[in-house]
This record gives C-alpha cells, structure tokens and sequence, in this order.
C-alpha cells in the first residue's frame, strides 16, 4: 500500500522554477495525509511563487494520480495571504468531490449567527420543494441545535442501521414526504457539546454517503451557525449547488453573516441568495399588521454587498414557531399565512437559480 513516505518522495520532484529546488525541501508541502482511497496534499506557496499555482497543482495531481490505489485526490492550495482555496487550481477541478449517487442537488442551509431560523428554513424549504412534487432529503448537521426531528414531528424516532462495517446504510426517517437523518436522533441528548465537535466530520461525511438517500432531486442540509469544521466539511465532500445564507435584520449580526458568507464563497460554493428572517412580527390577533421590530435593512446589505439576491423577507409569526402542538411545518400546517406564502416563493426562486445555473 501507498504510504505517506513513498508519496512524499514522488512530490519531492516537482521543482520551483526560479531556485529549481524542490517544493519538499522549500517547505512548501504544508499537509500530506493518505487516507485509502483518498489523498489530501496541502500546498501554501510563497507569494512569489503564486505565478506557479496552477504548474505545482497540475504536477501533484498527475504524480498522485499515477498510483491507480488512490481513487480521490483533494488539493488545497493556500494563496498569498495564507488563504485555503480547495479544489480549484485554475484549469478545472482539481480536488475530486465526490457527488451521492441518486442525488441530484445538494443545498446548504447556514447562518453566521445561532437562533436566526437556519433551521426553520432548512425544514420549510424542504417542505416547499417537496409540495412543487421533487423528491427531497433532508440532512440536520447542526450539532449544536438539531431541532429538525422536532419540526417535523419525529423526535422519538431512530434510523435504522442495516449492515455491518463499511457496507453499513443509515435508513432516513420518512416525514411529510421527507427522507431526514439528523445528529438530534442519533446523539445523546446529555451529551455535553464540547465532545460533538470533533465527531464532526466523520458524521457529516456517514450522513452523506452512508445514508440511503435514493433518488432524491434535492438534499438540503442544515448546517451549524457560524464558520467551522461544519461548513468545511461539507464543502470539501461533496459538490454543491449552493448554500443559502439566512440572517435577520439587525444590522448588528451583519458581520457574522459576512464571514460566513465570505467562508462559502472563498470554498467557490454558490451563493444562492440571502434570506432575511423575522423581517417583521406580525400579531397573531392583527395578522394585517406588521411590526418591524428587529429594524430593517439587514438582509437588503448583505445582499447588495455580495450581488446576490435577497431571495425571502420572512415575517415572524406564531404559528410558525414550535409553538404549535402538532410539530408540523407551517407550509403544511398554515398553508396561507403570510410565512408559508414566502416560502413557496422562496422554493420557486430556488428552482429556477438551480436551473439557471445549470444551464
Ligand atoms: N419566522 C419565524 N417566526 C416564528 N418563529 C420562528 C421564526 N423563525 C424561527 N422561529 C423560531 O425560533 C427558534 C429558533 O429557530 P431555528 O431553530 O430555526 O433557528 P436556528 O438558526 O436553526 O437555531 P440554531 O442556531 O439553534 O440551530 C425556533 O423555536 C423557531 O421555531
């Protein structure tokens, strides 16, 4: 078997240009891992040598290739001022994300900040494309708030297990037509957070490929707030359609929503849109009124600062909430209020970004 030895031997022959030394010896092979099938080679070049990316790239990923046992191969590249870009060396992608087979879409769901609604959307919007009449999966990766089983109503439910080691296929729970898995029905409840943390990325990446998703036109997948090994994780497994970002009004929680924004499309994953949540409260006894108490503006920002659409303005009602008793999504539930008419639009803007941008 291939070690990290043997390999790193190979990678010593790619030269710098200029000194014609090797990129070994020059340091500039930050990371080397081998995990069968799978190779990760981490490169942070100097910024005089940036000029030579794209050769360096295009050389590791034809020495790495050359061992027929490594079947992916993940290259970072660090630019100039120490930032990771994964996967792209220029010339096509270089990093082999590997799709789910049967899954057509893969759509993030994140946020900056924790308590904005990210998983609200994530539920709702599932929900949404699922009505137009798309089959729909639904990941909750969220570690730190797996309230997905709670929305849809099965909470007391757990995926069933079938096979053994490797071959082994987590069974998605079956809800309002939604195939779901989430960390909230298979992590212990007690469980302090501080240890969910770094099962992280092993769990993100069984969720994906070990769960017997089927055919599914769109996997949506609710990701924890903020900028971690979440958002990392997912953007170097698998390719994606784009990520939504959702963030509330406040122009105080802007800058939350700017670095976790700035993080997908560093990763070269698509910003599908902003989605402003709790836009405006609307009294359950007055539901022609609006109130805007969290401000305004928010979404409106980080939309025109990014180019990228402002995609829903989400009104913050009761009945949306956990509220009600029957833990059944609004856009089920209250199918004509105000909120489940915004995600309707919300699923219909998706769907024709999605098939914009495939064209
Ligand atoms: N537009 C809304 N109207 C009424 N209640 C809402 C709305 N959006 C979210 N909520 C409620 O606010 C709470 C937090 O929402 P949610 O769990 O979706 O946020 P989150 O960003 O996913 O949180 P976390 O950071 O914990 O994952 C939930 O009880 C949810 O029902």
């Amino acid at each position: 078997m291939l070690s990290e030895e043997e390999l790193l031997k190979a990678l010593s022959s790619i030269k710098d240009s200029g000194s014609n030394r090797s990129v070994v010896d020059l340091g500039w092979l930050d990371q080397l891992r081998i995990n069968h099938p799978k190779a990760i080679v981490r490169l942070n070049l100097p910024s005089y040598a940036q000029s030579q990316r794209d050769r360096i790239a295009a050389e590791a990923k034809r020495i790495v290739e050359s061992y027929r046992e490594i079947s992916e191969l993940q290259i970072e590249l660090s630019n100039a001022n120490g930032q990771s870009e994964i996967g792209n060396a220029g010339h096509g992608q270089v990093s082999s994300l590997q799709k789910i087979p049967g899954v057509k879409n893969v759509i993030a769901v994140s946020s900056g900040k924790g308590g904005v609604g990210k998983s609200t959307v994530a539920v709702n919007l599932a929900c949404g494309l699922s009505q137009k009449g798309y089959s729909v999966g639904l990941l909750d990766a969220d570690i730190y708030g797996p309230n997905t089983p709670i929305m849809l109503g099965v909470s007391d439910k757990t995926p069933e297990v079938q096979g053994s080691g490797a071959e082994q296929k987590i069974i998605p729970i079956e809800s309002f037509g939604i195939s779901m898995v989430s960390m909230g029905l298979l992590i212990d409840d007690n469980q302090p957070v501080i240890w969910r943390g770094p099962m992280l990325n092993g769990i993100i990446r069984q969720f994906l490929y070990q769960a017997s998703w089927g055919e599914k036109d769109f996997l949506v997948v609710d990701l924890p707030p903020g900028t971690g090994d979440a958002q990392l994780s997912l953007a170097q497994a698998v390719p994606m359609s784009g990520v939504l970002i959702v963030t509330t009004p406040q122009k105080v929680s802007l800058q939350d929503s700017r670095r976790g924004l700035a993080m997908f499309k560093q990763m070269n994953v698509p910003i599908l849109g902003v989605i402003e949540n709790m836009s405006s409260f609307i009294p359950p006894d007055q539901p022609e009124r609006e109130y805007a108490i969290f401000g305004t503006g928010g979404g409106q920002v980080l939309s025109e600062e990014n180019s990228v659409p402002l995609l829903a303005k989400l009104p913050l009602e009761m009945n949306t909430s956990n509220g009600n008793e029957e833990d059944k999504p609004i856009v089920f539930q209250y199918p004509d209020s105000k909120t489940a008419k915004a995600f309707e639009r919300l699923a219909l803007s998706v769907l024709e970004i999605i098939e914009t941008n495939s064209n």
